[in-house]
């Protein structure tokens, strides 16, 4: 698959079953992630890799930390656990701040681009994935579980296996260019770009 096929036809899996990324899978998908855009190169990101009997370990963080809250119903807490073993495995993504004149908003894209480049990764080597809030993860059962400093937090997780047969992908609404995209004249308007919307979804001609 080229690099723009590979960047333009990711999807968010919606249900994910065995078989798993391997260790030589996942360990590309790690290398990708060092490699995103990173000012001064802080490595302002680390990354926690959840599989096998472990996803059962991580639950019961969740789950204590889902009844820690207290009053909510027993479904609700099971089903917020079991988000740790819905998929084969999954690596979690830290953002990790590094005292710097780089702005904390700028170290946390880079960890947002290290867990988009595990996303490509995964679908450039065939593995489905789904980026994903952690559930509870304010808390300090979960905080714990990932071994977060104060100065850490948690940008997603990334659930990889096999998109299953059976839970269709949703149709990605075709964006506009001309909404989301403008350029600038040389009085410093600002107009819509020109509104070919043919590159906008791969594989997917647009009108306007
Ligand atoms: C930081 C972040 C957290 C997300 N958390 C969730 C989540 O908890 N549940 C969910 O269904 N989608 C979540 N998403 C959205 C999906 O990853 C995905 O982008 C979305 O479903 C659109 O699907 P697509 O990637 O195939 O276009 C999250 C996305 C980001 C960037």
């Amino acid at each position: 698959m080229d690099a723009l096929a590979c960047l333009m036809t990711r999807r968010t899996a919606t249900r994910l079953v065995e078989p798993g990324p391997t260790v030589e899978q996942i360990m590309i998908m790690l290398g990708a992630a060092t490699t995103a855009p990173d000012h001064k190169m802080l490595r302002p990101w680390r990354f926690v890799v959840v599989r096998s009997d472990a996803r059962a370990t991580l639950a019961a963080a969740i789950k204590r930390a889902a009844e820690a809250l207290g009053g909510l119903p027993e479904p609700v807490i099971r089903k917020t656990a079991g988000k740790a073993t819905r998929s084969p495995a999954l690596i979690a993504v830290v953002a990790s701040r590094v005292g710097s004149k780089v702005p904390v908003a700028e170290q946390d894209a880079s960890a947002a681009a290290a867990a988009q480049n595990i996303c490509l990764a995964a679908h450039a080597l065939g593995v489905a994935s789904a980026w994903k809030s952690v559930p509870m993860q304010d808390s300090a059962e979960v905080r714990g579980a990932f071994g977060l400093t104060s100065d850490e937090v948690l940008v997603g997780w990334v659930e990889l296996g096999t998109q299953a047969d059976t839970a269709p992908l949703p149709a990605r609404p075709a964006v506009r260019l001309a909404q989301v995209a403008t350029e600038m004249e040389v009085d410093g308007t600002l107009v819509p770009v020109a509104a070919d919307d043919r590159i906008s979804q791969f594989g997917q001609v647009t009108t306007v």
